[in-house]
């Protein structure tokens, strides 16, 4: 076993054990062993993508809410570049693999949103908007931390990522230890708004990042089944 990668606090535990079989089971979902495997069907991969890069802005939008709602300039800078690296840093994945798969900015946003996706978007900007601080990072933090975690995950399993791996870009991005900064400074952020909240805004902090990690399952199985609106 390699050391742990970033420090996971109090609050940040509380949340995981609380979320620990819903964590688990992305770990297990098909999407995700056909996709370290290499033996994901592309088509299924680009559906993912797609509706992820409509994903991303969601992100961006929830980041900068919350960057409206700290008090510190440091906080804020902190969520204002959180917001700008998720439409830029994996914005250069999606334009990657759009090339490759044959999809453009004009696809992605004219196509229509699936309902797990919608409704996880949803969930984060409803927490950003109407929930206290705490809760709202609650909700964003599952996001990145089960990316993170998955993806180095997969590289301990994997042991290397071959070059001719089709999914070796998405597998090397979110292996990349270049996280793990990032993952200090969101739960470290976490830490100290469940700090200066009361127990009940503590515990649906909780909540909201059970909930999101429910939904990162989700999102896993709409790309699965091609999710349609039922009518
Ligand atoms: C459904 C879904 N969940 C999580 C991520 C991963 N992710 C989104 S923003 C961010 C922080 C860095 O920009 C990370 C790691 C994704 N792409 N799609």
């Amino acid at each position: 076993m390699s050391a742990p990668a970033f420090e996971v606090p109090p609050f940040a535990k509380r949340c995981l054990e609380a979320a620990r079989a819903q964590w688990g089971a992305s770990f297990e979902h098909p999407f995700v062993l056909a996709l370290a495997e290499g033996t994901l069907d592309a088509e299924k991969f680009r559906f993912y993508q797609m509706q992820d890069a409509r994903y991303l802005e969601a992100f961006a939008d929830a980041a900068s809410l919350i960057s409206t709602r700290c008090v510190s300039p440091v906080d804020k800078l902190w969520f204002v570049d959180a917001a700008r690296m998720a439409l830029v840093v994996e914005g250069e994945l999606h334009a990657g693999y759009g090339e490759k798969l044959g999809y453009g900015p004009e696809e992605i946003a004219a196509m229509e949103l699936t309902p797990n996706n919608r409704a996880y978007q949803d969930h984060m900007i409803s927490a950003a908007t109407r929930g206290t601080l705490v809760e709202a990072v609650g909700a964003l933090t599952p996001c990145p931390w089960l990316y993170i975690a998955l993806g180095q995950h997969l590289l301990e399993r994997l042991g290397t990522i071959e070059d001719d791996h089709p999914y070796a870009d998405w597998l090397r991005m979110y292996s990349d230890p270049g996280f793990n900064e990032y993952m200090n400074e969101i739960l470290g952020r976490l830490q100290r708004f469940a700090d200066a909240a009361d127990e009940a805004a503590r515990e649906r902090a909780v909540q909201a990042f059970v909930t999101s990690v429910r939904y990162e399952w989700m999102f896993w199985q709409q790309a699965w089944e091609h999710q349609q609106w039922p009518v």
